[in-house]
């Protein structure tokens, strides 16, 4: 799914209602319609009070056919108009006229303070205060309004954004934003919905797809890609039967010190998970015996030195590199990822502290092959690239941090981002039981070992982040979000591949 701008989706309106030859009232009506289906689906005539809040634009005119289609239905509706301005859109007017013409229903006007109702904490509030239409944070009483919903306990559905968020741009946490318990939003998800200091505000969210012409949306640059099993099936490589170790390439791992030995055993486990042919680990002296007992099906080299990881191995050619893990940042450390870094054309991938080396030693960035990938969650991330001031801007950052050094680079989280040069993905697999221990060392695991099966850095990238939130669903699954370990999320990979290559209607 593209994820678009406010912008280009009111453009796509515009488009969209030219070439169906329908008025822009009748898109109005389609759109509301499925969100009242949505409603209606779930409460099933249930006789809760609803309380609708309704801009003056077309928000609230979605917010309008909403009410009445629930009347229709004999709900139990109350209306408010959330007064703000006189510049009512078009159709906002003629549905507001339709809604009077119910006579079952008075609309309140909310013009100040002393309009506002009692909210309930067992109110059902359906929010169409603002839509992708906010142009600047919402002021005075509406605040006020935003904040008392927030305040009243009551379930708040938000139509197409939490009212008070911007879609594409940042939105000053200290404003009034609608705290949404769930949001419809329309055709395509928004970017905020993605961002961790916008994403509260959404609640869980549900796409509803309004007919927009899809020639043009295709045409459109999206913002970013939001993964879905679709594509991440269209980049699988299925295996051939008449094939050998030697055609799923072999992996070199390079990590550890003392103490440490345990996130390279999980990185070469989820490799090996993953089906890369071979996987070789270069470590410390320390962990010899811990990773030949751990993992037979691994091969062990080391360096001189008992405890740190040291130099790089002689005479050696993987078909590709990971490195970091529990490797720490001493001088020995460095040495050794700068030493791998010039032996080695094929892209890397590095991770843990091997992104801390990096931020302490900026001048080996340059020695990164084209399309290495770099897996940093944030606060490895700020050392990379340094502070940024929202969410938007850190993107930008990444962005320019990618094309300045032809890699590519994860911004791990709820939602991990992958950036390729100007080029943005969203992961939507995966659970906040995934926090834990050791996860990441598992997600460079299963992107290296990919890597050397073949898949190009941005696919291994793409289709690994997917994967590994899909292993750690199916771990959820079965234990529940606290006691998900990184091993579970290595351990369940092959089941992972396996849905993935399931069709859907099986
Ligand atoms: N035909 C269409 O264009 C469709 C639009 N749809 C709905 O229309 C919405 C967009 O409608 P609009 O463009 O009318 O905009 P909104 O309804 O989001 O906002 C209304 C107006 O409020 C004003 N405003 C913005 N920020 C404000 C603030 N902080 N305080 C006071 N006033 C402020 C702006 O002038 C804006 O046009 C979408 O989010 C969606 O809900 C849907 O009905 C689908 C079809
Ligand atoms: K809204």
């Amino acid at each position: 799914m593209r994820i678009l701008t406010a912008e280009q989706l009111s453009e796509a309106d515009k488009i969209s209602i030219k070439k169906q030859q329908i008025s822009s009232e009748e898109l109005m009506e389609k759109a509301a319609s499925l969100v009242f289906k949505e409603i209606h689906n779930r409460l099933q005539t249930a006789q809760i009070p609803i309380k609708i809040f309704c801009g003056i634009g077309n928000n609230g005119g979605d917010g309008l056919v909403v009410a009445r289609l629930l009347m229709e239905q004999a709900y139990s509706v109350e209306v408010f108009i959330v007064n703000y301005s006189d510049k009512r859109s078009e159709d906002f007017l003629s549905n507001f006229q339709k809604l009077k013409n119910l006579d079952r229903v008075r609309p309140v006007l909310i013009n100040s303070e002393t309009d506002f109702p009692e909210i309930k904490s067992g109110d059902f509030i359906i929010d169409a205060i603002f839509g992708i239409g906010l142009n600047r944070p919402a002021e005075g009483w509406v605040a006020k309004l935003i904040d008392r919903l927030n305040e009243s306990g009551a379930f708040k559905l938000s139509i197409d954004m939490p009212s008070g968020l911007f879609s594409d741009k940042p939105t000053d946490p200290d404003s009034s934003i609608i705290h949404a318990d769930f949001t419809l939003s329309f055709q395509t998800p928004k970017m905020s919905f993605f961002l961790p200091e916008s994403m509260d505000y959404v609640g869980d969210f549900q796409i509803l797809d309004i007919g927009l012409d899809k020639e043009y949306l295709a045409k459109l640059k999206p913002q970013a890609v939001l993964v879905s099993k679709g594509i991440a099936q269209s980049l699988y490589k299925p295996r051939r039967k008449n094939s050998h170790k030697g055609d799923y390439g072999h992996l070199l791992i390079s990590g550890g010190s003392y103490g440490k030995m345990g996130s390279v055993n999980l990185t070469a486990t989820a490799a090996l998970r993953t089906g890369c042919g071979l996987c070789t680990l270069y470590i410390p002296r320390c962990g010899y015996e811990i990773l030949q007992t751990n993992l037979p099906e691994a091969m062990v080299l080391t360096g001189d030195d008992q405890d740190f990881l040291s130099g790089y191995p002689e005479d050696f050619e993987p078909d590709g590199l990971c490195f970091g893990m529990g490797a720490g940042t001493s001088d020995k450390a460095k040495t050794a990822l700068e030493d791998m870094l010039k032996r080695t054309k094929k892209p890397v991938l590095v991770d843990a502290d091997g992104l801390n080396i990096l931020s302490e030693n900026k001048e080996l960035l340059k020695l990164l092959p084209e399309n290495s990938v770099l897996t940093p969650h944030p606060g490895e991330l700020k050392r990379l690239i340094g502070q940024w001031t929202d969410d938007f801007e850190k993107l930008e950052k990444v962005k320019k941090f990618s094309q300045k050094y032809k890699i590519i680079v994860l911004v791990k989280g709820a939602y991990t981002f992958i950036v390729n040069r100007e080029e943005v993905y969203i992961n939507n697999s995966g659970n906040p039981g995934m926090a834990t221990a050791g996860s990441g060392d598992v997600l460079s695991g299963v992107i290296a070992s990919l890597m050397v099966q073949g898949y190009s850095p941005l696919s291994a990238a793409v289709l690994g982040v997917y994967q590994h939130g899909v292993s750690g669903d199916i771990a959820a699954s079965e234990k529940g979000y606290e006691a998900i370990m990184a091993s579970d999320i290595a351990a369940n990979m092959g089941i992972a591949f396996l849905r993935l290559t399931e069709s859907d209607e099986a």
